[in-house]
């Protein structure tokens, strides 16, 4: 068995990336990425590369190479799922906002519509990939929708998640420490994996291709995602104690991670985590947990939640505090809006709740960041649902200049690591600032002692 045609269905985040990358790598094999969303799919193939829907370094070189030659992104959904002999399914599968398991659960709602889509156009055997990251147990769901189209077509399952990390995403995905792939241990099951790891072999040795049954593949992603969590949570916990202690947390950090068990990756103390998938992953294991009667087990993730919610509160709070106690009509900058430095999403970003927090004390926002637009930071306020989107937008200004944005402030807080926040001329700002001039460096990356000398009051997690 040989992949020759794939359909990707949900151009996002990961399909997108994903499909570009095994396009450019794999010649030989046509790739269509479908969506539904056809704004989405005019600008993946806007002819002005800037305008792709998704900003990650490298990521329009790649497209550039491969679209048009074997690379397409399509509204043509059936048409795709029919002609292809594998289908990737990488739609999104967001918490659930309603009815049983609301707030915990990841909503399957998309995953099911598409298996039934498959279902319903299918006229030749398929492999079926789970890329999107699944509740464990999904494949037989989609097993059983698609065992009973009565057409005589065959399907294989996979499980193929995804370990990318947005902002280093190219790079993720041409080196990834590792592919899983999970299937059914039968015959036709691991003919199934073989083909999908020869599609990986092209540019990744093949000890990096690791493969395992079905359930194993759909848990370790969450797993994954549970653990790189649960280190941020760990460090962001203790930063708390280093601030009462005068332990400083980058020390903490590098004292720790020196030791080869632990390692020095993902300790970096924050304002907190976000991006679309930690927080829904590990909500979505505790409701597995639950589900299972695990009680225990589902109150120990929890508390990875607990601890991100609660240090970008302490954050919001440290604000108010050292502004004399109100914010009220008092223009407070934001350095960053993304989630992280290097992308365009904002998802679950801490920037969001930081804002949230300090409009509720009346204070006023000016936010610049270099990769989001005003349109998403206002969107992403008025999702909350805390105020209307008259007042989110007479309380908040974006700025296209950071010059301007800190002009006239009390205080600026850093949100996200952006490089270029490290080389701004911070004197000048300074100048242009409200006295006595305060910084919180939700990320820790500004020089402390250079800007001390200027004269600003300075701020940090975990000192
Ligand atoms: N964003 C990330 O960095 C990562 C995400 N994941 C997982 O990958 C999955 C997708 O995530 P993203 O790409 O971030 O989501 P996304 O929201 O950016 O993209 C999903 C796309 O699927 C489309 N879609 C939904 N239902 C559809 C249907 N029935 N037919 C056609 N198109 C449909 C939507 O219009 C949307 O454009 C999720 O399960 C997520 O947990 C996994 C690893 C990394
Ligand atoms: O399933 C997913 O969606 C992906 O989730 C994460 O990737 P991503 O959310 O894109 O970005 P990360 O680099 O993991 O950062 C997540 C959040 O943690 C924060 N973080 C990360 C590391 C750290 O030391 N400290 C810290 O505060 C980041 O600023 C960001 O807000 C995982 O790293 C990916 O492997 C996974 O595929």
């Amino acid at each position: 068995m040989e992949i020759k045609k794939i359909c990707c269905i949900g151009a996002g985040y990961v399909g997108g990336p994903t499909m570009s990358v095994i396009a450019q790598q794999c010649p030989h094999i046509q790739v269509t990425v479908v969506d539904l969303n056809q704004e989405r799919i005019a600008a993946w193939n806007d002819s002005n590369l800037e305008n792709l829907p998704i900003y990650e370094p490298g990521l329009s070189d790649v497209v550039k190479e491969a679209r048009g030659r074997n690379l397409f992104f399509s509204t043509e959904i059936e048409k795709a799922i029919h002609e292809a002999d594998t289908i990737f399914i990488s739609v999104n599968t967001p918490t659930k906002t309603y009815g049983k398991g609301k707030g915990l659960a990841a909503d399957l709602k998309w995953i099911e519509l598409c298996a039934r889509q498959i279902a319903k156009v299918s006229t030749t055997d398929k492999i079926i990939v789970e890329k999107s990251t699944l509740p464990v147990r999904t494949a037989s769901t989609i097993k059983d929708i698609l065992k009973h189209t009565g057409n005589g077509v065959n399907f294989q399952i996979l499980s193929n998640p995804e370990f990318l990390a947005e902002g280093t995403a190219v790079q993720d995905l041409l080196k990834p420490d590792r592919v899983l792939i999970g299937g059914d241990q039968s015959e036709k099951g691991k003919e199934a994996i073989q083909a999908l790891v020869e599609v990986y072999e092209r540019w990744i040795p093949r000890e990096r291709v690791l493969t395992t049954n079905l359930w194993s593949s759909e848990l370790s992603k969450l797993t994954a995602n549970a653990f790189l969590a649960q280190r941020v949570s760990s460090i962001n916990s203790l930063s708390e104690l280093c601030e009462r202690t005068e332990a400083d947390i980058s020390e903490v950090s590098r004292a720790i991670g020196t030791d080869s068990r632990i390692g020095p990756k993902f300790l970096k103390a924050s304002v907190g985590f976000g991006g679309s998938c930690f927080q829904k992953d590990i909500l979505n294991l505790v409701y597995i947990c639950r589900t299972y009667g695990l009680t225990e087990v589902a109150e120990y993730w929890e508390q990875v939640i607990k601890i991100n919610d609660h240090q970008k509160r302490r954050f919001a709070t440290q604000i108010i505090t050292n502004l004399y106690n109100t914010v009220n009509a008092k223009k407070i900058t934001f350095l960053g809006w993304a989630f992280k430095k290097d992308t365009n999403d904002t998802r679950e970003s801490a920037a969001i709740y930081v804002a949230d927090h300090l409009l509720f004390e009346k204070a006023k926002l000016s936010v610049y960041d270099p990769k989001v637009t005003e349109q998403q930071m206002l969107a992403d306020l008025d999702y909350l649902n805390t105020r209307s989107a008259q007042e989110n937008q007479e309380l908040v200004t974006v700025e296209q200049d950071p010059y301007e944005a800190c002009e006239d402030s009390h205080a600026i807080a850093v949100l996200t690591e952006w490089d270029e926040f490290k080389d701004y001329d911070w004197q000048r700002i300074y100048d242009k600032m409200l006295k006595p001039a305060h910084i919180f460096d939700g990320r820790n990356i500004l020089d402390k002692e250079q800007l001390e000398k200027i004269g600003f009051k300075v701020f940090s997690i975990g000192s």
